[in-house]
């Protein structure tokens, strides 16, 4: 990632100031290094503190400073320290890019309320929490923003990830809505929607599953995390300024053909 090229010149984020959450791994990671290397100033955070430390000394090594903050967006309390963070860090605030979340593969009949409602509480809660906090800051000082919202492709449902494609969904009309009640305040809100992008994320789910992911998409391949970052950059930078509430699909063409189940497919559809 310190070497790989950039579709984007460098001036782009050139002292942007972007907080990405749930940098330290996947998609978030390859978001972090692509700003970075672009001359924004980034701003991240996580859960695992271990994990955040290895992301700056590894950014570190390449003369990027990032700033890592242990950050669960559920709590409400930690999202306000860590938006409080920034304005004396950097200044400002141009683009939140709301990464953070994820989900377990499980039978919908099998869920139990705790289990649906944490993923709920993941990826719906804590990224509206993310999204007013930046909004209430925008609103606040006066200054334009961008927010990317990564989601997941749910025009198909999700099989096996019922209470994820019920918080994508959620997420993506909340964000098509507040894409015009946010217009009057300068704020822009898109979403980008990955089809199954090989990243540490994968871990979580059965072999049968992982075997069969390369026939979700006509291209018959994985995403790769890079194909991910530079979508955001795309639609969150000013190289989108006439774009708001839309979703970019980045799915090999998943949308249209191909079949996704991630616990491996049931008897039923076989054949
Ligand atoms: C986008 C789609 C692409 C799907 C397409 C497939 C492509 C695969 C590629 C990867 C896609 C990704 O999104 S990769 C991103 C993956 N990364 C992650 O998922 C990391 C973030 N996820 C999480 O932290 C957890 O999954 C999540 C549940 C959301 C939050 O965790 P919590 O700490 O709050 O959870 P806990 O307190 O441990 O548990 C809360 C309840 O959830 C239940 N629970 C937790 N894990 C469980 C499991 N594996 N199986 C059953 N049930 C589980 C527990 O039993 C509890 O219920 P009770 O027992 O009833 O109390
Ligand atoms: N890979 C794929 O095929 C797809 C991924 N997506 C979505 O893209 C996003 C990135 O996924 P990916 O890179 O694959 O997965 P990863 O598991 O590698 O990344 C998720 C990151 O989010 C962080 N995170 C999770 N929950 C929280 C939380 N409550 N507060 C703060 N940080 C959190 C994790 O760190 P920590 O555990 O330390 O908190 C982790 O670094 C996720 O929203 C995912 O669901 C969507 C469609 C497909």
């Amino acid at each position: 990632m310190a070497e790989r090229r950039i579709a984007f010149n460098d001036v782009l984020f050139r002292d942007k100031v972007v907080l990405v959450s749930g940098g330290a791994t996947g998609i978030g990671r390859a978001l972090v290094w692509i700003l970075a290397r672009s001359g924004a100033r980034v701003v991240t955070c996580g859960r695992s503190p271990d994990k955040l430390d290895a992301l700056r000394s590894e950014l570190a090594d390449h003369g990027h400073e990032v700033l890592a903050v242990p950050t669960d967006i559920r709590n409400a309390d930690a999202v306000a320290a860590l938006f409080a963070q920034m304005p004396e860090r950097h200044g400002r605030l141009d683009l939140l890019i709301n990464n953070a979340g994820g989900q377990f593969p499980q039978a919908a009949i099998d869920m139990s309320a705790n289990g649906f409602r944490a993923v709920i509480d993941n990826n719906l809660l804590g990224t509206w929490s993310m999204m007013q906090t930046a909004a209430r800051h925008w609103r606040d000082t006066n200054t334009p923003g961008s927010i990317v919202n990564v989601v997941a492709v749910v025009d198909r449902g999700i099989l096996g990830a019922a209470h994820t494609a019920a918080a994508r969904a959620g997420v993506i009309y909340l964000s098509k809505t507040v894409a015009v009640e946010w217009m009057p305040l300068n704020i822009r809100v898109n979403c980008v929607a990955p089809g199954t992008i090989f990243t540490e994320g994968m871990a979580g789910y059965p072999e049968e599953a992982k075997k069969t992911f390369a026939r979700s998409n006509p291209m018959l391949r994985l995403g790769d995390p890079w194909e991910i970052a530079e979508a955001c950059l795309f639609i969150g930078s000013d190289a989108s300024s006439f774009t708001t509430g839309e979703i970019l699909r980045v799915d090999g063409g998943g949308q249209l053909w191909g079949e996704q189940w991630t616990q491996g497919k049931p008897d039923y559809f076989a054949g």
